[in-house]
């Protein structure tokens, strides 16, 4: 017999997925998705409601999901709206939710009102009605002991509830009131308020309709598994009535191709089919078959590699240094925290990945909004250095995600076992947090006003694993060239065995004796123009932005928002940032000395050093977003919950914690939890949507975990990707067409990069539903007088790698400081007979602009004297996650202590 179907619309939730799977898992029923508002069934349109009709015909139930906003808007609602009115032949069983809960409730004359403070990710005991009405009646509680479940929500349901006297209570609370007759009511819970007691209406049926409703989350994780039965006794339920009814499903397809299964986010699913797909792959083929120096770079490559043991005293940042010379581009993964003893036995901060040669790496670089991308290759051999750069046309519904893949996929090594390493070469780089915008479809507020790439990986064929459990150091290569692979080996191992650092430990080390326990409090700007000038954000200004996310978040419209601000570093221009650095010969002022000095001041496990595609990023991340194997399992760890180490306090606004014990106290209220709880809940849903219902665990829930300055709460999610699956498309992949044989099966295999695509930005970064949220943040982080810029960029984007095998690691870029190449800002008007103080770059009375800067610090004509100075601009992200319960003090202080690490490095010289 076929599977029963249902029909899920989406409300462009986070939690879409998991109710899709909980309904897939729990029912065994096949479950098609649709959005609220999908082209093909405009309410508009003359046949709409026909139209909707027959779309519902071919299910045996309807469930309307939850979703950011209010059942009184008609775009919050969409479709669900029109799904509870139907006419007595069209009529089909539906359960409500959450948003769409409250959605029937408006259906039946109800309201829906603010809650006194939102609930969202609060876990609640549901008094329901589990006795003295028969499943006959409806009740979808009958028989099911009590539980607790997960609640996401601001509004509530007003039926007269609180017109009840208490006494009568007890009684009265099942009968429905006699305004709204078609409202039963089934379960309830009760929020203390201090001086009052909140009714909140959990669950109803319908009098006379097949319709039920939810108002908490059956599938969130902490949603206690007793309450599966509710489901399963509403679909028998739902089941009953369609037999009752005499209501017969129509299996004959869809008409329309607007309904999906879960597993929609496989990049490659094209909504318009084969043809939009063959156009793409043609696109990349013409390509990478056209045999040029940039298409065939890494192609049919062998692994070598020779390992060294490692010197107690030889560092990350020591190895660059004695082997790597002056480059222009670097990307180094440095488990900082690891050398550093700081955290204990980590297995996260057991490796770091030095690339070299990055500059004689080829780069894929795409920019969002662009249907190309960029191929990049730098030749520094003599006579001359140069770049050659081509451009791939991306296919008329390709990503930029099919086009990584299929350049993984003609690379990619077959099944061999190199467990103790975890990368042999492969992609490495970014994403920025507005690649992610893009893939979740936000539109940039504004116009952006620089040509900066939004992802940028370099195919890196030679890198050093350095092994910190072990103590070694693996020097390895992708190599054509078996003879000349084993040359480049020696050569480097020479050099590093060779190097006085290597045997004797000598090195000049400008950052060894820092005070890593004592961050200061960030400075208030200068004034003097050539000194360092630091641009924190305004107190004032972020809690009146947490005080307005609050405001959507009391209306409906998020549950959660990672709100964030940034700080600017203005400074003299460091004179190796402009072509190369030296990090043999760094100035006290270089990145390459803010690198050494983060990575000493705040070691972390994701701590980086990345010169790449203009941008230069030195982060000292403690989280991670995304890990996979080669056989595809998964796994998240999202970060929520932060409390500051140390007695140490910002301004004396709060006492941090030093050890493990107090910060659990801290962590382990509901406030945190809540905020943490939502984020792993999201984050299922991401990986959901890629590996498939029941794939997806979470093994680790809200564990506090100690770093470097700071205490947080983390969780683990993991999904398994699926087998590779056949499908009956009759087009190929460039690698899977001598594996297909022309059978006109393609094999679509998920990868890691399928579900970077398909959860990006970081869920710990947007809060949550997280499109709704992001356009929200979109609107909060740029208003204000003192806001200083408008994009996040690498902040709350990703950094990590994807090797030949198909294992990945991707951080979350918090913790760190970003500049970029083309934000120089030239002249600045000095006080006259001011001194310049800037060393040897300052010159004086020359003229011309050249400030390209997004942020207005350059631009600035002033008269008179003037002194000609070259600045170089960084950028610290830092905000955290305001829910209900936050207090903007509390934010503000949080967003200070996140900030004063990174921040902390510049106040050093
Ligand atoms: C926003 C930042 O951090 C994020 C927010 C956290 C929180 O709200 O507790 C914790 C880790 C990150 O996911 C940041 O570091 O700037
Ligand atoms: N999770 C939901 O569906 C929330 C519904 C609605 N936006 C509320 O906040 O009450």
């Amino acid at each position: 017999m076929d599977s029963p179907r249902i029909l899920f619309i989406d409300a462009y939730d986070s939690f879409s997925n998991n109710i899709v799977s909980l309904l897939t898992t729990v029912l065994d029923a096949e479950v098609d998705i649709l959005p609220i508002d999908p082209p093909h069934l405009n309410p508009k349109n003359p046949s709409f409601k026909d139209d909707l009709s027959s779309e519902l015909r071919r299910y045996d139930a309807v469930v309307c999901g939850p979703g950011p906003g209010s059942p009184g808007v008609d775009q919050d609602v969409g479709l669900m709206k029109h799904v509870w009115d139907l006419g007595a032949k069209d009529m089909v069983p539906i359960l409500g939710i959450c948003l769409g809960f409250q959605s029937l409730v408006v259906s039946c004359g109800g309201l829906v009102k603010k809650l006194r403070t939102g609930l969202h990710g609060m876990i609640r005991a549901i008094d329901h009605l589990n006795e003295g009405s028969s499943q006959q009646d409806g009740n979808i509680f009958y028989g099911v002991p009590p539980f607790k479940a997960t609640l996401y929500h601001s509004l509530h349901a007003d039926i007269g509830q609180e017109s009840i006297l208490a006494e009568n209570w007890t009684e009265s609370r099942w009968k429905s009131l006699a305004h709204l007759p078609d409202i039963v009511p089934l379960a309830w819970t009760y929020e203390d308020r201090g001086d009052v007691t909140e009714r909140i209406l959990m669950g109803l049926k319908h009098r006379r309709k097949p319709s039920w409703g939810l108002q908490y989350h059956p599938e969130s994780i902490c949603t206690e598994s007793t309450g599966h039965q509710v489901i399963r006794n509403w679909f028998d339920a739902a089941l009953r009535w369609n037999r009752e009814a005499g209501r017969k499903t129509d299996r004959s397809p869809s008409q329309f191709d607007g309904t999906k299964k879960m597993r929609r986010i496989s990049i490659w699913d094209i909504d318009e089919g084969n043809t939009a797909l063959k156009q793409s792959v043609d696109n990349f083929r013409i390509w990478a078959d056209g045999g040029s120096q940039l298409a065939t770079f890494g192609l049919n490559a062998n692994h070598m590699s020779r390992v060294l043991n490692l010197p107690e005293h030889i560092e990350v940042p020591d190895l660059v240094e004695m082997i790597q010379g002056a480059g222009r581009e670097y990307i180094i993964l440095d488990s900082a925290s690891a050398k550093a003893g700081k955290i204990g036995d980590d297995v996260r901060g057991r490796y770091s990945i030095i690339a070299l040669d990055v500059d004689g790496a080829l780069k894929l670089e795409y920019r969002t909004g662009n249907r190309h991308v960029t191929a990049r290759l730098s030749r520094t051999a003599a006579p001359s250095p140069q770049t050659v750069s081509e451009t791939i046309k991306l296919g008329a519904h390709q990503t930029i995600w099919q086009l990584l893949s299929e350049f993984w996929t003609r690379r990619k090594t077959q099944g061999e076992d190199y467990a103790p390493t975890p990368f042999l070469g492969g992609f490495m780089g970014y994403c920025t947090y507005e690649l992610g915008l893009e893939g979740i479809d936000v539109k940039l507020r504004e116009q952006r006003r620089h040509e900066r790439p939004d992802l940028c990986f370099a195919w890196v064929t030679k890198s050093l694993i350095v092994d910190h459990l072990d103590a070694t150091v693996r020097i390895q290569c992708l190599s054509q060239s078996e003879s000349m692979a084993q040359t480049w080996l020696n050569s480097v191992a020479e050099g590093l065995l060779g190097s006085s650092m290597w045997s004797q430990g000598l090195r000049r080390e400008a950052t060894q004796n820092l005070d890593i326990d004592e961050p200061t409090p960030p400075r208030t700007p200068t004034t003097e123009p050539t000194k360092t000038q630091i641009q924190i954000p305004d107190a004032d200004e972020y809690e009146a932005k947490v005080r307005l996310c609050q405001d959507y978040i009391a209306s409906g419209d998020s549950y959660e928002l990672c709100l964030t601000d940034q700080t600017l570093i203005t400074r003299p221009r460091s004179p190796q940032t402009t072509d190369s650095i030296s990090p043999a010969s760094s100035s006290s002022s270089s990145s390459w000395t803010l690198y050494r000095t983060l990575r000493a001041t705040q070691p972390a496990p994701f701590g980086s050093y990345l010169r790449l595609g203009g941008a230069t990023l030195i982060s000292s991340s403690p989280e991670r977003f995304l890990e996979y194997d080669a056989a595809g399992l998964c796994s998240m760890r999202p970060m929520k919950g932060t409390v500051r180490k140390s007695a140490s306090s910002l301004g004396g606004v709060s006492e941090g914690v030093s050890t493990l014990a107090q910060a659990e106290r801290i962590l382990h209220v509901p406030k945190e939890e809540a905020e943490n709880l939502m984020i792993v809940d999201l984050v299922r849903h991401d990986l959901h949507g890629v590996c498939g219902p029941g794939r997806v665990a979470v093994p680790r829930l809200l564990v506090v975990e100690e770093y470097a300055s700071v205490f947080q709460m983390v969780s683990v999610v993991e999904g398994r990707l699926p087998l590779p699956q056949f499908s009956t498309t009759t087009t190929t992949t460039p690698a899977e067409s001598s594996d297909s044989g022309g059978s006109g099966e393609r094999q679509q295999q998920l990868t890691g990069l399928d579900v970077l695509a398909a959860s990006l930005p970081p869920g710990s970064m947007t809060g949550a539903p997280k499109k709704r949220s992001c356009e929200i943040l979109q609107e909060v982080e740029v208003g204000g007088p003192h806001t200083h810029t408008r994009e996040r960029s690498l902040y709350s984007g990703v950094v990590g790698y994807m090797d030949v095998t198909g294992r990945g690691d991707w951080s979350v870029t918090i913790r760190s400081l970003l500049r970029w190449d083309d934000e120089e800002v030239v002249y600045i008007p000095v006080p006259r007979n001011a001194h310049a103080g800037c060393g040897d770059n300052g010159v004086e009375g020359q003229d011309g602009d050249r400030s390209k800067d997004e942020n207005g610090v350059g631009d600035r004509s002033g008269k008179g004297h003037r002194q000609r100075q070259e600045l170089e601009v960084w950028h610290i992200g830092a905000g955290g996650a305001v829910t209900a319960l936050s207090t903007p003090e509390g934010e503000r202080e949080e967003m200070f202590t996140k900030l004063k690490g990174p921040l902390g490095v510049f106040e050093r010289f």
